[in-house]
């Protein structure tokens, strides 16, 4: 922070600013354009990148005036990238690195993880295409088909275990305490380093106003860590003057920060037994960023919420019905919104944020499961079920009369 503080904030907007829509390399990717403030002294030829970032920062006009009574309502979309979700922007810094240390001859033989989907992902793309071994760890039966498939194709090792998240999280940790094999979740805080960069672009996109809400769901807590140094970083070299209160938004079956925040702080933190949730990259009862999430909650006199299952996949598939195709982790965190403005602590024309973290492509069968009503004791309020009409043309003419024509007249 010394070295940055010898510039002065418009310094390094107008710097920030200089890269965007550039293909300069590694500049013209979202992490690395800010570069001195990730990994300064990085040779760029060692930096492995998708040109990650940029993600698009979006206007939820339609959602936000029909469902909330608010007109300053955006969707941060983290999970339009590489891999489809926000991990691609820590994964690109810690790949990086771990490039630059085998380049530099350190026995690095291979990168490894637990993961819930996602971390896996960008962990097995970034190392294939730099050519490390990727090995990783996944709870079995509790990621997603798309989740599943992609560290298959990019050629890592999978290793899929008979246990939840939290004990994959255990055993990669003593795999990777005896073996040459580097541990890639974010208790790595190459990884918050990356990830901290979607908050400096939120500002920059906002043309560096700061919004008075960010929304972030919450598993193992490294995300909303990274965005809270993010916002201080611009606080702290001048680029802004304050920063966001910030939610936490939890899974109600994976709830250990909601009833930590609930019991006030204070008490001692326990851990929980996560319950099975369709927000499955979420399913994690033992965070290993607790500290780092409890300091950043703290410091930005932060919130902590939680969602049903049936509140979370009701606020994904509204919102999905204004043209978003959201993950339900977003749903955990647009039902967390829903919750705060119906209590008033949100107002209507607060500008709010919330982060998208994975693309719903991901996460198709709990959509599949919510439109055919597949669900059981969820009423599926906003299921939209295909109409299955005998290929008739007077079949065909009856049931446009009876669903379409009938709600214009
Ligand atoms: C899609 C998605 N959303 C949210 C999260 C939560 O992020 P964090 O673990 O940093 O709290 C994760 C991973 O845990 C995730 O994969
Ligand atoms: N959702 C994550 C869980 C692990 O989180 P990490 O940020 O510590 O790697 C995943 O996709 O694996």
């Amino acid at each position: 922070m010394e070295a940055l503080k010898k510039f002065d904030g418009q310094y390094w907007k107008n710097l920030f600013d200089s890269r965007v829509g550039k293909t300069t390399w590694p500049y013209g990717s979202g992490v690395w354009s800010k570069k001195e403030w990730v990994l300064p002294e990085i040779d760029s030829d060692h930096i492995v990148s998708a040109f990650e970032g940029n993600s698009n920062l979006f206007w939820a006009e339609r959602y936000g005036k029909t469902v909330l009574g608010m007109n300053d309502l955006w969707v941060k979309h983290c999970g339009i990238s590489h891999t489809g979700s926000f991990k691609d922007l820590g994964m690109t810094v810690l790949v990086s690195q771990v490039n630059r240390l085998r380049k530099l001859g350190k026995p690095v033989v291979g990168v490894g993880c637990a993961s819930t989907g996602d971390t896996s992902a960008a962990l097995s793309a970034y190392c294939a295409a730099a050519g490390i071994p990727a090995i990783v760890f996944l709870p079995a039966n509790r990621i997603s088909m798309a989740q599943l498939v992609q560290p298959i194709a990019n050629g890592a090792k999978v290793i899929s275990l008979d246990t939840d998240f939290d004990g994959c999280m255990q055993l990669i940790r003593e795999v990777t305490a005896e073996l040459p094999i580097y541990l890639a979740n974010s208790l790595n805080s190459l990884r918050l380093e990356g990830q901290k960069t979607a908050a400096i672009e939120i500002l920059q996109q906002f043309d560096w106003e700061v919004p008075d809400w960010v929304i972030v769901p919450g598993g193992n807590l490294g995300n909303i860590y990274a965005f809270y140094k993010g916002f201080q970083m611009c606080k702290e070299l001048g680029l802004v003057d304050r920063i966001p209160r910030m939610v936490c938004a939890q899974a109600q079956n994976a709830n250990p920060l909601y009833l930590h925040y609930k019991a006030g702080w204070d008490t001692e933190f326990k851990p929980v037994t996560a319950g099975t949730t369709f927000a499955s990259a979420i399913q994690i009862g033992d965070p290993v960023s607790i500290d780092r999430a409890i300091f950043a909650l703290k410091n930005c006199d932060g919130i902590v919420e939680e969602a049903s299952e049936e509140e979370l996949m009701d606020a994904m598939s509204q919102a999905d019905l204004t043209g978003m195709f959201i993950c339900p982790h977003t749903g955990v965190a647009l039902a967390a919104l829903i919750k705060l403005r119906n209590s008033g602590v949100i107002q209507p024309n607060d500008r709010t944020v919330v982060v998208s973290t994975a693309h719903g492509l991901k996460f198709t069968q709990s959509k599949i499961d919510y439109h055919s009503n597949a669900i059981p004791d969820m009423a599926s309020r906003f299921a939209n079920p295909p109409i299955e009409v005998k290929a008739d043309f007077g079949a065909v003419m009856d049931v446009l009369q009876k669903r379409v024509l009938s709600e214009y007249q």
